[in-house]
This record gives structure tokens, C-alpha cells and sequence, in this order.
């Protein structure tokens, strides 16, 4: 594979690939040669740094990296998530072929089946008010308490969908820090409100602390005996859940082979099938696995994860961009960067290959944003003055859920076409000295300001446009960014599945606890942390 990143990067210095401006020139079908669709989904790839030799050079590093055997193997159960032992399926949660998937010699749909109509059951049973809390009070408000992964796929996607949801109002406590939790139950009467505890592992201190704040919260209004009606959970490990004292028809079970970054389409996507409702919460799943037989069955220049996680790669690894930024024109979308942000750094942030070696050249790139156009007036100008060039990611729906509005629609269109317009042609100083001279301004001072306009083009952008943000489009769009990062990590040669970097904080953490309590001495601290201890005490 080595050999194949060279020989990727000699052909983008011989065939200039990163001119991207100049290519355009010389070829009025560009984007029809660079894009492609799945469905409504358009993939606009032709303001990349790519050519006809490099997508040819991509095509053959998938295959020398066995990307298309992984996936098979990840879809078919093997235990690919090799440092746990574990399978990595969270493509079984949205099987909606129900075609077998075996782990351990047992197919899961059933499991799979099962929790996801239990699911559908309470979640109607809230939604109608026939389930109703300690005082015979319908619930009008579900606070959801969880943190990673049990938290941000709920909270991105329940705003994703506010159109659809006419469920109950949705609350999200993740942080540890008391503000949170404390903040979301000033608002809240007790009588009418649900928490669903969220934990995979049912160990994680901020959700178990939060879930003991909201117990509280509970048992002082209403009294010790309220609290069952008052609780559901998530979890797999459901003898932990037991001991919290949620009754067991309040308990949705998911397995270890689901990745915490991955859960959403579990039981812990409840909170947001509250919200919409079991049908629509079916198409999201729908779109997921629309998304997960198209990675499965379409050639390499039809199938968007393949060419989204190719093209991920080459800009990491061959032109060694540090960044990407995720910058969907939808409000609505206003989480899926920090989403974006666990599924990928958590998977792709990674030193080591799967025999153990370090990784040879860069592992997965900082991912961040925010939603146009708001970033257009923060940070856009780092992205197109500034002295690294960052890969951006636009996301735009051709529709938007307003009709009274869709005049700003149309706006926001512009915008973002714009944006990667920009990003594309730049200004080169001659233009900009021409601007100046059309502005009046002399020709000294208008020497001096010029080189300040100029912006160099050719920065890379991909735009992703769909119809509209429904449940289905939302399902699509969250498992084609799934498979992108599964395909970057097989290239990148490590287990995408494992998350051992976030262990280390935590102990520590824990064994800090009793030095910040004062129960505890700073002996044997480095001297920061026992300075920074010595000024909490004073
Ligand atoms: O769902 P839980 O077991 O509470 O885990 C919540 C989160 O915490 C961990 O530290 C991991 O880094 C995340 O991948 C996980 O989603």
C-alpha cells in the first residue's frame, strides 16, 4: 500500500492535481466525471484535488487494502473489533432485510426485533399518555441522562428532526459538571417527567452521578416509592441496571458487538423515537440501511462511502491536510459536526496498526465545524486565507421544511455554493488590485491593501445535496459518515472499534478525587497538578 501512496503522490506533482482551478478550465464536464448519487443524494466531488489517473490510483489502494473484504467481514459478524474480542454490527440494528446475521453461531435478528418493538410499545405508551408517572400525570417531558455516545446521536438527531417530533419535549444532561442536570430540572415538574438512563457499560460516573441527581430529584417530590415509574434504561449490561432499581420492563437491552458511537439506531435511539414516533424512527432506519446496501453492492465511482473515505484518506495522507470541516447549511444540523466528531476521532484517532506497528504516515484528521452560514462570519476566513489548507464538507437539502421562508432557503442555497465557489476560484492579486483601482482607491495605498485580498483557490471542498432532512435522509446521511470512517480506518490499517485512549483521563480522574475531596495528600503529583491542587484549597 506503501508503494501506492507514492506512487499517488508523484502523479498529483506530474499531473498538478492540486490546481484544481486549472482543471475546471480544461474540462467543461468536470463535476460530471467527479460526482456522484445515490437516490436524491448528490456527492459533489470535482472541487477536490483529483483526476482521472488519481481516482484510478484510490480505486486500486481500496483494493490492495481489502476495504470491500472488511466490510464484508464487518456485516457478516467476524470479530473485526479484534482488542475486545467483539463484531461490530451496528448494520444488524437497521437490517431491514432481516437476512440473517450471526454471531457466535446465533442469528441477532430476532434480539434485534424484539427490543426494537418493546422500544415501540413504551415509546407509544408515553406518546398517548397512557403511561402515565407516579401521580397519574401524562409525561410531557423525557430527560434523557447519558454522555459519547449515549448522548450525541440522541441530541444531534432529535434536532436534526424537529419537524417530525410531536412527542413529548426531549432534555439532554451528559456533563458531570452539577450545572447541567441542575439547570434542565429547574424547568421540570417531577410529577410529569421521564428519565431514561443511557449507558452501555451502566459505569460511566457522569451519567451514573447524573442518574442519582435525577433519583433524587424524584424521590424528594414524590417519595421513594414514585421512583419506578419515574425511570427507564438503556444498557447492556442489565444486571447493573437491576441494581439501580428500574423495573425490567423498563430496560431496552443492545449488545457489546454495538460501538458506542454507533448505538444510535439501538435502544439508545429511544429518546429519539419518543419524540417522532416508532414509523418515522423506522425510516430512519431505512435510510441507514439504504445506505448500507448501496456501500455493499455499488461499484467503486457510484458508492459514496467508498469515495468519501478514499477521498478522506488521500487528503490526510497523500496531500497531508490536518483538518477537515463539516459545515452543513441546515440549522437543524447544528450537532452533526460534534457528532461527527466522536464517530471520527474516537474511531480514526489512532497510533497503532492492527499487527501493532505505528501507523505509517497520519491516522484520521481533526474533525470540527459548525452550520453555515453562522461559521461564514467566525472562522470561514482561517479556511480561506489562512496558512493550512482544510478540506471542507458542505451539506446542503434543495428543500427546507418552511414554505412561508422559501426565500431564505434560496439564501442559504446561495450561500453554500457560494462558499465552495470561493473556496474554489479565489482572488488572484491582479483581481484584487483591479477591484481597488474600480473602488478609487491610489495606486500607492492600493498596492499596500491588495496582497491582503488575494486568496489563493484551489482549497477543497466536497457538497452533498439532498432533498430534504427527513428521518430517512437523516438515517442515509449518518451511515454513509459510518462506513467513510470504516473505510479510512482500514486503509489507515487500525481497529476503528476500540476507544482505549479515553481510559487513562478516567483512572486518573478517579484516583484524583480524593486529593481534589482533601481526603488525600499532592505526595508523588508532578508539580502542576499539585500547584493547580494547592490553588483549589486556598
Ligand atoms: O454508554 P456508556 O457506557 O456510558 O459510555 C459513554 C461513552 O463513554 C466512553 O468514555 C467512550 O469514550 C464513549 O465511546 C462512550 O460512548
Amino acid at each position: 500500500m506503501q508503494a501506492l501512496v507514492e506512487q499517488l503522490k508523484s502523479a498529483v506533482a506530474s499531473t498538478r492535481a492540486t490546481d484544481i482551478r486549472a482543471a475546471f478550465a480544461a474540462d467543461g464536464d468536470r463535476f460530471g466525471k467527479f460526482s456522484a448519487a445515490f437516490d436524491d443524494l448528490l456527492m459533489d466531488y470535482s472541487k477536490c484535488a483529483v483526476n482521472d489517473e488519481i481516482m484510478a490510483l484510490l480505486e486500486r489502494l481500496a483494493a490492495e487494502g481489502g476495504v470491500a473484504e472488511k466490510r464484508d467481514q464487518m456485516v457478516s459478524g467476524a470479530p473485526i473489533n479484534f482488542t475486545e474480542g467483539r463484531s461490530v454490527l451496528h448494520t444488524a440494528l437497521r437490517n431491514r432485510s432481516n437476512r440473517p446475521v450471526m454471531v457466535d453461531g446465533r442469528d441477532v435478528m430476532p434480539d434485534v426485533n424484539g427490543v426494537l418493538s418493546a422500544m415501540g410499545v413504551f415509546a407509544d405508551a408515553i406518546r398517548s399518555g397512557a403511561l402515565r408517572g407516579a401521580t397519574g400525570k401524562p409525561i410531557t417531558d423525557v430527560v434523557n441522562i447519558g454522555i459519547g455516545g449515549s448522548d450525541l446521536g440522541p441530541v444531534m438527531a432529535t434536532l436534526a428532526l424537529a419537524p417530525f417530533h410531536d412527542g413529548p419535549r426531549l432534555h439532554f444532561v451528559s456533563n458531570v459538571d452539577g450545572a447541567h442536570v441542575a439547570d434542565t430540572l429547574k424547568v421540570l415538574s417531577a410529577e410529569t417527567t421521564l428519565f431514561i438512563v443511557a449507558s452501555k457499560t451502566f459505569t460511566t460516573i457522569e451519567t451514573m452521578t447524573n442518574a442519582q441527581t435525577a433519583r433524587r430529584f424524584i424521590a424528594e417530590a414524590l417519595g421513594e416509592a414514585a421512583v419506578r415509574h419515574h425511570f427507564a434504561a438503556v444498557s447492556t449490561a442489565l444486571s447493573k441496571v437491576a441494581d439501580f432499581g428500574i423495573e425490567e420492563d423498563r430496560v431496552f437491552g443492545f449488545w457489546d458487538w454495538v460501538g458506542g458511537r454507533y448505538s444510535i439506531w439501538s435502544a439508545i435511539g429511544l429518546p429519539l423515537m419518543i419524540a417522532i414516533g416508532p414509523e418515522d424512527f423506522g425510516r430512519f432506519l431505512d435510510g441507514a440501511h439504504a445506505m448500507d446496501r448501496h456501500f455493499e453492492t455499488a461499484p467503486f465511482r457510484e458508492n459514496l462511502p467508498m469515495l468519501l473515505g478514499l477521498l478522506g484518506y488521500y487528503q490526510r495522507n497523500v496531500l497531508g491536510y490536518p483538518s477537515r470541516a463539516i459545515l452543513p447549511y441546515d440549522q437543524r444540523l447544528s450537532r452533526f459536526p460534534a457528532y461527527l466528531q466522536q464517530l471520527d476521532m474516537e474511531s480514526n484517532g489512532k497510533s497503532v496498526t492492527i499487527d501493532g506497528k505505528p501507523v505509517e504516515g497520519r491516522s484520521g484528521p481533526i474533525v470540527w465545524g459548525e452550520p453555515g452560514t453562522n461559521g461564514q462570519h467566525a472562522f470561514y476566513q482561517l479556511i480561506h486565507q489562512g496558512t493550512d489548507i482544510i478540506p471542507a464538507e458542505f451539506l446542503i437539502a434543495r428543500r427546507g421544511f418552511e414554505p412561508d421562508l422559501a426565500h431564505q432557503h434560496r439564501l442559504l442555497i446561495a450561500n453554500c455554493l457560494a462558499q465552495s465557489q470561493a473556496l474554489l476560484k479565489g482572488r488572484t492579486l491582479e483581481e484584487a488590485r483591479a477591484q481597488l483601482d474600480r473602488q478609487g482607491m491610489d495606486a500607492t495605498r492600493a498596492d499596500h491593501i491588495a496582497p491582503h485580498r488575494v486568496f489563493t483557490g484551489n482549497r477543497p471542498s466536497i457538497t452533498f445535496m439532498h432533498d430534504q432532512l427527513t428521518p430517512f435522509a437523516l438515517g442515509r446521511l449518518i451511515a454513509l459518515y459510518e462506513h467513510r470512517v470504516f473505510v479510512e480506518g482500514v486503509l489507515f490499517r487500525i481497529n476503528s472499534f476500540d476507544q482505549w485512549g479515553v481510559e487513562l483521563g478516567k483512572e486518573l480522574a478517579t484516583g484524583l478525587l480524593p486529593v481534589v475531596e482533601g481526603k488525600a495528600g499532592t505526595e508523588g503529583l508532578d508539580s502542576s497538578t499539585a500547584g493547580l491542587v494547592a490553588s483549589l484549597r486556598q
